[in-house]
């Protein structure tokens, strides 16, 4: 059974399909907790939760008629029975999974799925989430070209070191790469000036659209 704090359809504020609908599954816990995290309160130990199914979560999705399957949290990799699930879902050919991942999770068994493979949005958590130690860096590799590593910027310093990061490990080559502030606190001006001045092409700078659109405290959207 699947610990889900909410469900509900909006459109994606974040990623490859920013502004198209999507269902979201929000699953409850994390393994890290980061300094800047705008949904501390889904990591709570007593939040309150819906217990799931494997099938429960399947038939709400496909109640919803929508396409686009974002499954998040909290962490949604650490949920036990993550597999079974996303292997009920990508054997719907008619949905488009992406799971949002925090970039301490090994992603090799989940990056050899060869049926409608989910996307994933892997965080590398830099150095103002208090986070970095946790990270991966051999998640790079079991990541391509539908697939994002998303750096998300609290200051300057953080910057510094997504640009290590992107030309040490090519990230550029292998996959999309985001850059996204923390929102209301970074300075976006700021990220965008370290990117001309960087010369740095291939990288996507994205604020989270639905914190735009409705209180940024908003649940549910
Ligand atoms: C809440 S997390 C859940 C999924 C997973 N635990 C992770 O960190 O990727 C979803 C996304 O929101 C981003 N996020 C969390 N707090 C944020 C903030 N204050 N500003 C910008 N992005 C934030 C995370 O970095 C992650 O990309
Ligand atoms: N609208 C909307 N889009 C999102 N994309 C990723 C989200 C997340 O919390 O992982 C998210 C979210 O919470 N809301
Ligand atoms: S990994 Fe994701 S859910 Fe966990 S604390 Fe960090 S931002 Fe929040
Ligand atoms: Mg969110």
């Amino acid at each position: 059974m699947f610990k889900v704090v909410e469900k509900f359809v909006s459109i994606n504020g974040e990623g490859l399909r920013s502004g198209q609908l999507a269902v979201f599954i929000r699953f409850a816990g994390c393994n890290l907790d980061c300094s800047f995290c705008d949904t501390k309160w889904a990591n709570q130990t007593h939040v309150d939760f819906e217990l799931m199914t494997k099938e429960d979560i399947y038939e709400y999705i496909k109640s919803t008629g929508v396409k686009n399957v974002t499954l998040t949290g909290g962490e949604p990799l650490i949920q036990e029975g993550i597999l079974e699930l996303i292997e009920l879902l990508s054997n719907d050919e008619y949905l488009s999974i992406e799971i949002e991942t925090n970039g301490s999770i090994d992603l090799k068994v989940f990056s050899k799925m060869q049926n409608n493979r989910p996307i994933f949005t892997m965080d590398y958590k830099l150095i103002s989430s208090d986070m970095e130690y946790k990270m991966l860096v051999d998640n790079f590799k079991y990541l391509n070209k539908n697939d994002v590593v998303k750096f998300v910027i609290g200051d300057i310093e953080d910057l510094n070191r997504a640009k290590y990061l992107i030309d040490k490990y090519k990230l550029t080559d292998k996959t999309n790469v985001y850059f996204s502030p923390v929102f209301g606190e970074a300075d976006m001006n700021d990220i965008v000036e370290f990117m001309k001045k960087n010369n740095m092409n291939e990288i996507t700078f994205q604020i989270q659209l639905h914190k735009v659109i409705w209180n940024p405290n908003k649940r549910g959207v």
